[in-house]
């Protein structure tokens, strides 16, 4: 089992917190899918011949950019070079491109998920970010994806902010499970390096809420959705039965994926790989056959401490077969942090895995911290 993920790199304008690779020159569009056609075609041998592909993921920067005969070029190419057995084919869509139209002809051609992001319907916080839609086009676009059939659709959402008091955040919440999503997923806002927000707060400006503030907005959200029968299965993912998203699971399970487009990265089960950044020289590169990624050999102790991370984040945990495989002693390592973290009701065990429990969820990251070797 295995994923594609296909990176578009363009955005119409800046969101003020987001290091994501994208460019605001829309001109390269076509000449990028071309580029990315051609990737697939030269990445052909990437999985062995008896793997199929379950899942493929258009993310950004801003798919819904994409024209809908270009998503279906792009699928195409897929299907040239690879075996799909596709189940689930997720674009990212933000809510100024999707329109009724664009909705149906999306579906049309191969969608089977859209991932909406809403951030906020405040217009204010919207403002403050500099997204490109405001609070209305928000819940229409969700509308418009329902009514064009689509019955598996995904929102993000950002808390943290320190203009987003506590109940600004639990209006949020409540505008968010009007709308006929199955998923929900919750970010906190995080101040990135070289993001107008980052530059900011050099300034002196305060960004984000304090950790506490923060962490009884995740803490009320946790609540919230479990009461409207969604299962918070990783730190940031809440779905209603049968709507985990697939490919985001591969992931956290360390399956391989390839990885498709400027920015992107890929895993094969033991190296990954990041392609260039930059959309020019993606696309030179691409087309005069010169490097245009590089590899990057995991040590032992990096995959361990990747698997930890990524394992705890998620309601499967880590399974104990796995963390012995890994390191033959990690189990006694981290005996005494293990039993304190039981003790205190953050982690819970059985014979075959260990995982956090929600409250542990909020410390996801600095428990894996203490956990790494
Ligand atoms: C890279 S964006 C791509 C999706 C799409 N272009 C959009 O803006 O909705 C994926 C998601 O990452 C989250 N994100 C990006 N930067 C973030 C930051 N600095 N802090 C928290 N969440 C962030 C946002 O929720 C965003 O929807
Ligand atoms: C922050 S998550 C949002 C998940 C989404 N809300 C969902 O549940 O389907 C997705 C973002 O991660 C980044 N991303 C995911 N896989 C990637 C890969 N293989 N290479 C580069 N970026 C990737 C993309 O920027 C993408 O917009
Ligand atoms: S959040 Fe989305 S729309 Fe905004 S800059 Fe990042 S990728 Fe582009």
């Amino acid at each position: 089992m295995a994923g594609i993920y296909l990176h578009i790199p363009f955005c119409k304008q800046a969101c003020h917190y987001c290091d994501f690779h994208f460019s605001t020159q829309l001109g390269h569009q076509a000449a990028m899918v071309e580029a990315m056609r051609r990737e697939m075609a030269l990445r052909k041998g990437f999985f062995s011949p008896e793997v199929s592909l379950e899942t493929l993921y258009f993310g950004g920067g801003t798919p819904s950019l994409l024209e809908p005969d270009e998503v279906a070029r792009l699928l195409d190419a897929a299907a040239a070079h690879f075996r799909l057995n596709l189940k689930e084919v997720t674009l990212e869509a933000n809510p100024d491109d999707l329109s009724l139209e664009k909705a149906r002809q999306l579906r049309a051609a191969g969608i089977n998920r859209l991932s909406i992001g809403i951030q906020t319907f405040d217009g204010a916080l919207l403002q403050y970010f500099n997204r490109a839609h405001n609070a209305e086009e928000a819940e229409r676009a969700v509308w418009n994806a329902a009514e064009a059939g689509f019955d598996n659709l995904t929102i993000d959402l950002m808390y943290g902010a320190r203009s987003l008091s506590l109940k600004l955040w639990e209006e949020q919440l409540e505008r968010a499970l009007a709308l006929p999503v199955q998923h929900i997923s919750a970010y906190s806002l995080t101040v990135e390096a070289k993001t107008v927000f980052a530059h900011r707060e050099k300034k002196g400006d305060a960004i984000t809420l304090e950790e506490e503030e923060q962490a009884k907005q995740f803490e009320r959200m946790q609540e919230r959705l479990q009461a409207a029968g969604f299962i918070q299965y990783e730190v940031a993912s809440f779905g209603k039965p049968g709507f985990f998203s697939q490919h985001n699971s591969n992931y956290w399970k360390g399956l391989p994926y390839l990885g498709i487009g400027p920015g992107a990265h890929g895993f094969d089960g033991k190296k990954r790989y990041s392609n260039l950044r930059n959309n020019p020289l993606y696309i030179k590169a691409i087309r005069e056959g010169t490097p245009f990624s590089e590899d990057e050999t995991l040590t032992a102790e990096e995959v361990l401490n990747e698997r930890v991370l990524t394992g705890l984040r998620t309601i499967w945990g880590i399974s104990r077969s796995e963390l012995e495989m890994l390191h033959p002693n990690w189990l006694q390592l981290h005996a005494q942090t293990l039993d304190w973290l039981r003790q205190n009701a953050y982690l819970e065990e059985n014979e075959d895995r260990i995982w956090l429990t929600p409250k542990g969820f909020i410390l996801a990251d600095s428990i894996a911290f203490q956990l790494f070797t």
